[in-house]
């Protein structure tokens, strides 16, 4: 097999990278994979915004109470039945991926691959996944889903995983996040840490020139992925002020990241911090 060459500005996600992540992990490679997360996010929202919301496929009382699924909406049952054949397969083997329903995993059917180890063991264990779904669910979906039912509860549900999905994985990238400041500056951390000061860390970790280029960023994805492609330029699906009618709004993909991605990967990012010492 031919050896790795190691590339600095490779995009691949950590787990993907066959050398020595504790030499090939900088700031700027997990920056380069939050920023290619960032299509599968835009991507994902603009599958699910081909239905409408959808809402009976929410509703815990549509499935009835059958025995194994009573008081589970479709879209939980989706999820929740998903993971356990993707773990059986081994999707939670790799350290990047963090189900949504740890509880009931299956153990994996495959044999393990060797998947680098750069989490601060103790720490790993970080999860926001229940944030992640109340958020999706409550806050994100009404936003750019029209209030109506066109019976594709399925693909809805379908649609919506893939969106937890990439959410999860952007959002819980936040601990490799930390642990690279972590291991750039220890020295800064530490005392922080060991105060166990949550603000202090929080004002650590915080780029605000960073956070705004990413909202422009994911506002721009929104609009370039998002729009109608035609051959005829005269026929373009404009607005009546000629601007392009884009699939899903770009501005609630930047308010997506403002208020909900970034904050909640730097919440991670602090819990990670201040376990990163025990
Ligand atoms: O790029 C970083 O340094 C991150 O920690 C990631 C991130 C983000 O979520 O995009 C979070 C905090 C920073 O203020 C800037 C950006």
């Amino acid at each position: 097999m031919a050896s790795q060459i190691p590339n600095k500005n490779s995009s691949r996600p950590l787990s993907e990278t066959f050398d020595d992540p504790l030499k090939t992990l900088s700031l700027e490679s997990v920056r380069d994979n939050l920023v290619r997360i960032e299509d599968s996010i835009v991507f994902a929202l603009i599958e699910r915004s081909r239905f409408p919301l959808n809402s009976q496929a929410y509703d815990t009382s549509y499935l009835g109470n059958h025995k194994g699924h009573g008081g589970r909406s479709i879209a939980e049952f989706f999820v929740r039945e998903t993971e356990v054949f993707e773990a059986k397969l081994g999707r939670y083997q790799n350290p990047e991926e963090v189900p949504f329903f740890a509880d009931d995993l299956a153990f994996p059917i495959v044999p393990p691959y060797n998947y680098p180890q750069v989490l601060y063991p103790a720490a790993a264990s970080v999860n926001v996944s229940k944030d992640i779904w109340d958020m999706y669910f409550k806050d994100l979906l009404p936003l750019f889903t029209s209030e109506s039912d066109d019976g594709n509860y399925v693909s809805a549900a379908a649609a919506d995983l893939v969106c937890l999905q990439a959410l999860s994985r952007r959002i819980h990238y936040g601990r490799y996040v930390a642990e690279v400041k972590f291991r750039d500056a220890p020295q800064d951390y530490t005392p922080a840490i060991r105060a166990k000061d949550r603000d202090t860390l929080m004002k650590l970790l915080t780029f605000e020139t960073v956070e705004e280029m990413v909202k422009r960023r994911v506002e721009k994805k929104a609009k370039v992925f998002g729009q109608d492609v035609t051959l005829d330029d005269k026929n373009n699906n404009t607005d009546p002020e000629g601007e392009p009618k884009y699939k899903v709004n770009p501005s609630v993909v930047a308010h997506l990241y403002s208020k909900w991605v970034m904050p909640l990967t730097k919440v991670v990012e602090v819990e990670y911090l201040l376990r990163r010492l025990d």
